[in-house]
């Protein structure tokens, strides 16, 4: 069997270690290289707890894009770094799979069209928990009915972007389901009480360690609400979508946002 060559950008932070675990234990997968600006020359295997693995985490994307040529490359790094590595998966013609957060609609447009021009395949999602997919999924199915939402995420206080990823996503579907006017009637005697919005769509961010990723999506109606909410509870909750993405990604050269795109849902 051939097995998929897999390439982590942000090898050494929280989800690209939690992914060398994971792509190790996999029959079909082979991890090819890792890059990132920390732990660089160091054992990618020993720097997240397994044993050696020969893969030394490296500092130059493009440099390692060319001499290892990997099918998949996935990348979890913060917005302003895959800005920057986006241009070299694009003129190494790399299928993608990207978890990282932070990008604008219009970019994320532009990678679509980019991809497609040069038969790349790849798969952008904010949230790869398949719980966190039911709960968009199932915010939007309520969106029909309820009034309106508010969304309120929880996250661990190293996450560089607010809102999330997920709760912006999960306020796009809300507003594709049913876009309604709303008026504001409170006046903010504190900047910021009220969140950010996207559309009608209220959004508020904890930050606070104990968290990993949690959201509730709140509607409400009359005289009654409706709350949905999902935790990760670790990272590994994280893991079976990104295999899935990985093995899609592989033989499909096709652009995909979200995972729900390639889930039997
Ligand atoms: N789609 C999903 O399901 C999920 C998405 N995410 C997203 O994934 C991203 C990563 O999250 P997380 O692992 O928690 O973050 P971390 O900060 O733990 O990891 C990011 C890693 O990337 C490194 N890095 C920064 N710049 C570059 C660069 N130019 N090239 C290579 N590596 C670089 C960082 O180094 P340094 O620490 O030195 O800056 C760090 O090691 C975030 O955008 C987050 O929102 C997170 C969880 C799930
Ligand atoms: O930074 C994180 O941790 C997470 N980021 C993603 C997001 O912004 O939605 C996914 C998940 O919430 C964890």
């Amino acid at each position: 069997m051939k097995k998929i060559r897999v390439m982590i950008t942000g090898i050494a932070g929280k989800m690209g270690q939690e992914l060398v675990r994971t792509v190790a234990q996999q029959k079909d997968m082979l991890l090819v290289a890792g890059c990132d600006i920390s732990q660089v020359g160091k054992d990618a295997g020993e720097m997240c707890g397994i044993d050696a693995i020969g893969v030394i985490i490296e500092m130059d994307l493009g440099v390692t894009l060319r001499e290892v040529r990997p099918d998949v490359v996935c990348d979890f790094t913060y917005g302003e770094a895959l800005r920057k590595n986006l241009p070299l998966y694009l003129e190494n013609r790399v299928n993608m799979v990207i978890g990282t957060t932070g990008l604008t609609p219009e970019e994320l447009k532009k990678l679509e069209d980019e991809c497609q021009q040069r038969e790349i395949g790849c798969l952008v999602a904010p949230n790869f928990a398949i719980g966190a997919v039911l709960m968009m999924q199932f915010a939007q199915k309520a969106s029909q009915y309820m009034e309106r939402a508010e969304i309120i995420e929880f996250h661990h206080p190293q996450k560089k972007d607010a809102p999330s990823g997920t709760a912006i996503k999960t306020a796009e579907g809300i507003i594709e389901a049913k876009d309604r006017a709303y008026e504001e009637k409170s006046f903010e005697l504190l900047p910021g009480s009220r969140g950010g919005r996207l559309g009608t769509v209220n959004i508020h961010s904890v930050r606070l360690s104990g968290f990993v990723a949690s959201q509730e999506v709140i509607f409400g109606g009359e005289g009654q609400t409706l709350t949905i909410r999902h935790d990760s509870l670790s990272r590994v909750s994280f893991m079976p979508g990104v295999l899935l993405a990985i093995r899609k990604i592989a033989k499909n050269k096709h652009f995909y946002y979200g995972l729900d795109k390639i889930m039997k849902l």
